[in-house]
């Protein structure tokens, strides 16, 4: 797999302010990479980055081995971006589709390629007369989905793709992405705050926390409140009254973040006893499913509605009989929480 986007020392300032600072980051072609992270982290700077958009007030943009600056205008075109809120013209669906293969002066089938667009994103042909003020959110955001696809990019972009859809346009649009990657041989960045369905779509996937990378695989990132206890550690209280103590975190404030490595835990069924640590809490497995080509298994689950996950392999979830909906004992080693 060769390299596409190679990052160093990059870093943005808005008004004096450094909003972004990577000090290396590589991305692979043909890769799914989800980004997230808390509001104003940096993730829509960063893709207006990578777009080439803007370019970043310091630091080295490599991309396909050439300068940001030395690329030409039709390798800047291959890159397109699904902005967070898509602007859809005030024409027809089909005329919004094909714009930027007639702009680019690609008009051949180009109903074909309208009507091929469409069904990637899982609308029927009859779609393509209507205006677009007769569309749901959802499909709004397929259109704007297709009108980019279209044009069969190299890099796609996707700025928090499914906020505000309902779950079958989100299932829609993982669909579409997948097709790019795999018929296109695109590479995609998503933004979500929906790390579920990240999960199920990508390849990896990256933290940003204040501007920073935090972490280039699965984490798991435990927000405020937090309460203290005697000890004057914080403790995460957990809806139903259940609490995890992480240990040493006396000189933490309370609007800290906890990042909590998916390897510091570990599940087991109800009727595990080898667990005798104070920090095991219940949890219900959301879903389970293959990662690094499917030699370790990402274990996605929820402590009253929090999201975590960890890492375990294919013969310890068939001799623990693991399943999604599955109640579970969750060990959380504290040890190793990092804070940010
Ligand atoms: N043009 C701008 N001028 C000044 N500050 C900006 C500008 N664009 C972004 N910022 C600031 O940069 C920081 C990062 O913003 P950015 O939009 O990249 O975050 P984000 O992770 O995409 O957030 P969200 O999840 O809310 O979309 C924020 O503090 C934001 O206020």
């Amino acid at each position: 797999m060769s390299s596409l986007y190679s990052l160093k020392n990059i870093e943005q300032y808005y008004e004096g302010r450094r909003v972004l600072n990577i000090p290396n980051l590589t991305i692979n072609e043909n890769q799914i990479v989800g980004f997230f992270g808390p509001n104003g982290s940096g993730k829509s700077t960063l893709f207006s980055i990578l777009s080439f958009i803007n370019n970043p007030s310091n630091g080295e943009l490599i991309y396909k081995g050439i300068e940001n600056k030395k690329l030409d205008l039709k390798t800047k075109q291959s890159v397109v971006m699904v902005p967070q809120n898509p602007y859809l013209l005030k024409r027809t669906v089909y005329e919004n589709i094909a714009y930027g293969l007639k702009l680019r002066g690609e008009k051949e089938n180009l109903d074909d390629k309208v009507f091929e667009a469409l069904s990637v994103v899982g609308l029927s042909n009859s779609f393509a007369k209507r205006k677009w003020s007769q569309l749901s959110g959802g499909e709004a955001q397929r259109v704007a989905l297709a009108a980019r696809l279209i044009l069969k990019p190299k890099v796609l972009i996707l700025d928090e793709p499914t906020s505000g859809v309902d779950t079958n346009s989100a299932q829609l649009i993982k669909e579409a992405i997948l097709t790019a990657k795999q018929d296109y041989n695109t590479t995609i960045f998503i933004s979500s705050h929906d790390h579920n369905w990240l999960n199920h779509i990508c390849d990896k996937k990256v933290a940003l926390f204040q501007g920073n990378l935090i972490e280039s695989s699965s984490v798991n990132l435990l927000f405020a409140p937090w309460s203290k206890n005697e000890n004057q550690n914080l403790v995460k209280e957990f809806i139903d009254g259940q609490k995890l103590e992480i240990q040493n975190s006396f000189d933490k404030k309370r609007d800290s973040i906890a990042m909590i490595n998916s390897d510091d835990i570990t599940i087991c069924r109800v009727d595990c006893e080898e667990f005798n640590s104070g920090n095991t809490l219940k949890g219900i497995i959301d879903s389970i499913h293959q990662i690094n080509g499917g030699v370790k298994l990402l274990v996605q689950f929820a402590i009253c509605g929090i999201s975590f996950n960890c890492k375990i392999t294919r013969e310890y979830m068939q001799e623990q009989r693991l399943l999604p909906g599955d109640e579970v004992n969750i060990n959380i080693n504290t040890q190793n929480v990092c804070w940010i």
